[in-house]
């Protein structure tokens, strides 16, 4: 058992030392290595913080930049990313910064931003997904690679594109009409748009996607919402490696329940969908993309094969991505028309051209020229993703930079966006005739000036479907209404982020305590008693063998049971009966033997000549020990347990009281 013990707590502290190492190597020795390659080829940035990188820093900034009220302009990207546009400013358009121990290389130089995303994803892929953007996304075709993405993405595509994407038009309509239904109790009134969009939005994805109304889906989008501002709250947030494993946050805690139930609420949702097959009340799965998942869920061809999780993880990112990015986008485009009437009135005037006051149809959708410049204008000044990440798969060149292989990829659109080198001096200003002659005009052919939806193999598949919908929803909308601005209008300052120690410097300090108190118990438990018996034993003192921790005391406490449970004889032989382990070693190794309480070494003295050495000589030589726990209890700081001048002083009293006359007159 004891030896059992020591092989633990030694395999302990070696793992434990593994760790150790493995934290410096990977949150100092990594970074600063990437630090120096880097400068070394002329990218500096602001220098990586231990464990933090430089998330308390652009946490600060946030906060700063978006707790001001901020004026009626356009030019968003100090405020939305302020850390990133002062780096810009200081360091220049390709800078290395630090999310936490991940490096990242942002790029906001058009040519390199065009080499990364139009590479093969076998040079610069998608970077591993983040713990909590994986419960939110989970192996769908945003996070996989390879064979798996190409097969998803070609069902993704074949749902969201030509005949599929134009069937869906009529249950766009119905979705915008519910919508406008409700708001005729509202004329007049101020309305919050961003709210009954996001309505809108999550109808629509679940009507066309899923077939299935925006209440059946209401559970799965609270949750979807609930981990985004999770994701949030996390964004900034180190992780430690080692103690991360063991110990999970409330947010970790939370967003694992949330997965499990998103996971069952989808669960549900295809049940419901095989159940109708099975039971007759239709014929076939939908062609719908649910639909089109579940037939890959039966596909007798194992190569074309989806499991049920990818199921599950298809349906989650499409609830999720189908629903915010429009929400954004039409929000800001209504904010936009209402904050230029001008535009408004030309871009009612087409809708009304191009329909009348009918539904939109797919033909017209085609038509609308200035509703097309008006959305592109908004994509260019709000884009819905700021930007997107991916990976150096290896040590591989990039324009003149060689990077290593532990880079992240950071391209910023928003920079891009709102670059006067890209777009002029009037960069900040709402000017849709820029997009008169379309896209490859507005950015001079230059595909990095503008790229909202991506860039490249990943482009978004729901492009199409988002524009779709977007102009459905404003086209019926400016049909009925006119939108103006609200006169307490300010831009509301993003949620506040809160400054929380990093759970990192947290963990940390825990892991270093741990280290010193186990590195303290193998010292006074292993180290000491092992030293002492070796000393002992090398002047010929034996005694039993120290067992980790408990001493010789259970074997002592062992034998003083056995002794004390048989009867005993009218002898005087007391002693094997009284201390029979002191007895048995006597017998064993001599008159003075060294034995263990617990921890504590004991030379047990028997020896006439040295027992008398041993208490005559002074206390400052042979002083009485510290009292156990227990004596303590019961003596306290008396004769028996205090020393030197005290004792003394204790002893002289105790001495007058029962010694001479005390004594006499006591009789
Ligand atoms: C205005 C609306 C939208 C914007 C601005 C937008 C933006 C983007 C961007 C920038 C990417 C590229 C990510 C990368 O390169 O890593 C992307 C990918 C993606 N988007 Fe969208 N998106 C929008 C709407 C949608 C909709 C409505 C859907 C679903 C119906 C969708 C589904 C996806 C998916 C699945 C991907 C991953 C593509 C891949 O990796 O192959 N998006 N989106």
């Amino acid at each position: 058992m004891g030896n059992l013990l020591i092989l633990f707590t030694a395999s302990l502290c070696l793992c434990l030392f593994v760790a150790l190492l493995y934290v410096l190597y990977k949150y100092w020795w990594v970074p600063h290595r990437v630090q120096f390659i880097m400068n070394s080829q002329g990218i500096k940035g602001p220098p990586y913080e231990f464990i933090h990188g430089n998330n308390k820093e652009a946490l600060q900034m946030r906060k700063e930049a978006s707790s001001k009220p901020m004026a009626l302009t356009h030019d968003i990207f100090p405020r939305v990313m302020p850390h990133d546009y002062s780096c810009i400013k200081k360091y220049g358009k390709n800078f290395l910064s630090w999310n936490g121990v991940r490096a990242q290389l942002v790029i906001t130089d058009p040519e390199l931003v065009k080499e990364v995303l139009k590479t093969s994803e076998k040079a610069f892929s998608k970077p591993k997904t983040s713990y909590f953007f994986k419960k939110l996304l989970g192996d769908s075709i945003p996070t996989i690679k390879s064979e798996k993405w190409a097969r998803h993405r070609k069902l993704a595509n074949h749902a969201f594109h030509g005949e599929s994407l134009k069937n869906m038009i009529p249950a766009m309509i119905a979705s915008v009409g519910t919508m406008l239904e409700k708001w005729k109790d509202k004329e007049g009134k101020e309305m919050e748009v961003f709210k009954e969009f996001r309505l809108l939005t999550s109808e629509v994805i679940s009507r066309t996607a899923f077939g299935s109304s925006y209440l059946e889906g209401e559970k799965i989008f609270d949750m979807l919402t609930k981990l985004t501002l999770i994701i949030g709250r996390n964004f900034y947030k180190a992780k430690f490696p080692v103690i991360g494993k063991f110990w999970k946050s409330a947010d970790e805690i939370e967003s694992n329940k949330l997965e499990k139930m998103i996971h069952d609420s989808v669960m549900k949702i295809v049940k419901q969908r095989e159940e109708k097959v099975m039971t007759g009340e239709v014929d076939s799965f939908g062609h719908d993309f649910l639909g089109l998942l579940v037939n890959a869920y039966h596909d007798p061809d194992e190569k074309n094969m989806f499991l049920i999780q990818d199921i599950i993880d298809e349906c989650k990112t499409f609830y999720f991505a189908g629903q915010e990015t429009t929400n954004s986008l039409l929000a800001w485009t209504t904010l936009l028309l209402a904050i230029y009437p001008d535009w408004q009135d030309k871009t009612r005037a087409e809708v009304i051209e191009v329909f009348g006051n009918q539904n939109p149809n797919s033909e017209g959708i085609a038509k609308l020229k200035t509703m097309t410049m008006i959305i592109n204008e908004t994509l260019r000044l709000y884009p819905p993703l700021n930007g997107v990440v991916r990976k150096a798969e290896r040590d591989i060149q990039l324009g003149k930079l060689v990077l290593p292989n532990y880079l992240d990829l950071n391209i910023r659109f928003i920079a891009l966006h709102h670059d006067p080198d890209l777009w002029g001096d009037d960069v900040h200003l709402f000017k849709p005739e820029r997009f008169a002659e379309g896209i490859a005009k507005a950015t001079n052919n230059n595909a990095a000036a503008f790229m909202p939806f991506g860039l490249g193999p990943r482009t978004c598949v729901g492009m199409n479907f988002a524009i779709t919908e977007t102009k459905i929803a404003l086209s019926m909308t400016l049909q009925r209404y006119t939108f103006t601005l609200s006169p307490t209008y300010v831009h509301a300052p993003l949620p506040n982020l809160s400054l929380k120690p990093q759970h990192g410097l947290h963990c940390l300090c825990l892991f270093v305590a741990l280290l010193y108190v186990l590195l303290y118990v193998l010292y006074e438990y292993l180290w000491v008693p092992h030293h002492l018996q070796f000393v002992m034993n090398s002047q010929g003192i034996r005694g039993p063998p120290y067992e980790f921790i408990h001493g010789n005391n259970k074997e002592a406490l062992q034998m003083q049971k056995e002794a004390s449970s048989k009867p005993m004889a009218l002898t005087h032989d007391i002693f094997p009966r009284v201390m029979p382990h002191d007895y048995s070693c006597i017998k064993q190794y001599g008159n003075n033997y060294l034995s263990w309480n617990g921890v504590r070494a004991q030379l047990v003295i028997t020896d006439p000549e040295l027992v008398k050495e041993v208490l005559k000589t002074s206390e400052k030589a042979f002083s009485k020990p510290k009292p156990s726990y227990f004596f303590k209890k019961l003596l306290g700081d008396s004769i028996p347990t205090i020393k030197s001048e005290k004792s003394a002083r204790h002893r002289k009293l105790a001495n007058h009281a029962f010694h001479g006359e005390s004594l006499k007159v006591n009789h």
